[in-house]
């Protein structure tokens, strides 16, 4: 893929900071030398510059005064601490355009702006353009699936840029910004559940008498199989699911127990509390 010909921060190289540049450097779009991160741990900067050989630096304010697009890549917490120590250092780093994007869970447009352009908005500072996405860890290996959503100063240009930025990693789809949360809740969180049905599906597998070792190859084999099932078939997960059990066979015992279990609710209210979280984490 041609180079976007722009220098790209990450200000946090956790989980997800690292999952981006990996991929970006993968696909071709940013050469390392027009990558930059910048985090609170040595350790990590060290790692960061070693395994992907970018620019790294401990400065924040550095990184989005020199950036053309800044990430913001680190926890929901941190980010009225670290937006307010850029937007509080008069004349530098933001008078100049440049793409904010924030991946943090649940942190809302309007509360980047008011951290980005106050307190010492004159009415003379650019009013940045901002895209807010939620990605999720699959990103590590190209498989992610990002949800995105856009501020009014975007353009078309940087909203394309951003689809060809996030594409590196996997899919994307636009939303209204107010579907992020439930997006969160669904796609920004979802491995985890999957990992967990991977986790008790090998610990089932071990009650019932099989090696750990067998367990754990048995249920990655099947999930991985499933789900090449689903992409490949033009039938619903219900249509495949019949067809897997038979009229007083072995998956139907399994599946009276899940229903009985409420395992189809539980699930369901599950995504509605991280949504719920999602939300909260915004105030
Ligand atoms: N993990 C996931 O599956 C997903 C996460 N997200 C969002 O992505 C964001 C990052 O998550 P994730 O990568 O998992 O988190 P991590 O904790 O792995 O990464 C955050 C990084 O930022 C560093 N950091 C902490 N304080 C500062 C600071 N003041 N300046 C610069 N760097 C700092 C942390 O260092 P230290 O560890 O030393 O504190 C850490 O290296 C979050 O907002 C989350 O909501 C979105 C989708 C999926
Ligand atoms: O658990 C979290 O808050 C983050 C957001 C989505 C996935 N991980």
């Amino acid at each position: 893929m041609a180079e976007l010909n722009k220098k790209i921060g990450f200000i946090g190289s956790g989980n997800m900071g690292e999952a981006f540049v990996g991929a970006l450097i993968q696909s071709g779009i940013f050469s390392p030398s027009t990558i930059y991160v910048s985090d609170i741990s040595e350790e990590r900067l060290n790692m960061m510059r070693g395994t992907y050989g970018i620019h790294t630096m401990n400065n924040n304010v550095r990184l989005f005064s020199e950036c053309d697009i800044v990430v913001l890549a680190i926890k929901p917490q941190q980010m009225n601490q670290i937006l307010s120590q850029i937007s509080g250092q008069e004349g530098y780093g933001i008078s100049d355009r440049k793409l904010v994007i924030s991946i943090a869970a649940g942190i809302p447009i309007r509360k980047i702006e008011a951290l980005l352009y106050s307190p010492l908005d004159d009415g003379s500072r650019q009013k940045l353009p901002i895209i807010r996405v939620m990605p999720n860890t699959p990103a590590l290996v190209l498989s992610g699936m990002s949800g995105m959503s856009a501020n009014a100063y975007v353009t078309a240009d940087e909203v394309t840029m951003t689809k060809t930025i996030l594409e590196a990693m996997g899919k994307v789809v636009e939303f209204k910004e107010e579907e992020l949360d439930a997006v969160t809740g669904l796609s920004g969180s979802g491995p985890a559940y999957v990992f967990y049905l991977a986790e008790s599906m090998t610990q089932a597998g071990i009650n019932v008498g099989l090696d750990p070792n067998d367990a754990a190859v048995l249920t990655l084999a099947t999930l991985e199989g499933a789900v090449q099932l689903m992409k490949a078939r033009d039938e619903s997960p219900e249509e495949l699911r019949r067809k897997v059990t038979s009229p007083g066979g072995t998956t139907e015992a399994a599946l009276k127990v899940m229903e009985e279990n409420k395992v189809r609710q539980n699930i369901i209210d599950a995504i509605a509390a991280a949504t719920r979280r999602s939300k909260e984490l915004s105030q």
